[in-house]
């Protein structure tokens, strides 16, 4: 079923065109890669997904984006709820300066949870998600700055769970850890999915492959293929789709 359905979606940077009538439906409880070169409009494609490029200056984006049946870009949705449902995870680790406790406890406080009984639960159901409760519960005072990378980042994603999303976009998540915390995350995002539709921006193809059921294609602005995972990387459709995927592109 499909989750998120973009229409004839443009987004301008002034007068640079940089997302070119994308239509593309996400499904419900899958993981979709977004794989392409460097400036290809991936990362502005998923951002467009929550509105976070409503905060940059001389942004203009047309088109439809549905969250179910919601159109995302009419003028009274409520942006701070729709974040709160499309949820996100950074390219770097980002914890803020605080304890581990007190970074999965921050958005639900914004939200005016007070009570602890309610906060200690949340946590805990968080860390627990994010496959770090067990390398934590113990000094959940601690700062979170003295947690390793991988570690940063599944705080990360327990902060984002901690809101209770519908989607989870992460935009290379692994891209700055090494290769034991990368393969900890990719086993999480399997495990992710059974609860949460998942959208990831990631350079690596082996990575799509390993973990995406769809993938789409991103070339100049343009949606040049999106298909079954196994198909991308099979037998995919158009010739520059097959030329990214086994390395050919110039
Ligand atoms: N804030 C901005 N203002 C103007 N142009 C921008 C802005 N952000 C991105 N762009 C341009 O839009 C195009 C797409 O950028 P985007 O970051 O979405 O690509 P990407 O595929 O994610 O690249 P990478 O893989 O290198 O992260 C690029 O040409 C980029 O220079």
């Amino acid at each position: 079923m499909s989750k998120i359905s973009v229409k004839d979606l443009n987004l301008h940077y002034g007068s640079f065109h940089a997302l070119k009538n994308i239509n593309l439906d996400i499904c419900e409880r899958e993981v979709t890669a977004l794989i392409g070169p460097s400036g290809c409009g991936k990362s502005t494609f998923i951002r467009s997904l929550n509105r976070m490029n409503d905060l940059i200056d001389g942004v203009k984006i047309d088109g439809e984006m549905f969250l179910e049946d919601q159109d995302i870009y009419q003028p009274d949705v409520d942006v701070v709820s729709l974040r709160r449902r499309v949820g996100m995870v950074f390219q770097s680790p980002n914890p803020f300066r605080k304890s581990i406790y007190e970074n999965v406890a921050y958005g639900p406080r914004r939200y005016g949870i007070k009570s602890r009984n309610q906060l200690d639960e949340i946590i805990e159901r968080s860390l627990r998600e994010a496959a770090l409760w067990e390398e934590v519960k113990d000094r959940l005072k601690s700062s979170a700055l003295g947690l390793s990378g991988g570690q940063q980042q599944r705080l990360c994603i327990a902060r984002a769970l901690a809101m209770e999303p519908e989607v989870l976009l992460m935009d290379e998540p692994t891209s700055a850890l090494d290769p034991i915390a990368t393969s900890r995350i990719e086993e999480l995002i399997d495990q992710l999915k059974k609860e949460y539709t998942i959208v990831i921006v990631t350079h690596s193809m082996q990575q799509a492959a390993r973990i995406s059921d769809k993938t789409v294609f991103f070339l100049m602005g343009e949606v040049i293929e999106a298909d079954d995972t196994q198909v991308i990387f099979t037998s995919p459709r158009d010739q520059r789709t097959e030329d990214y995927v086994t390395g050919r592109f110039g």
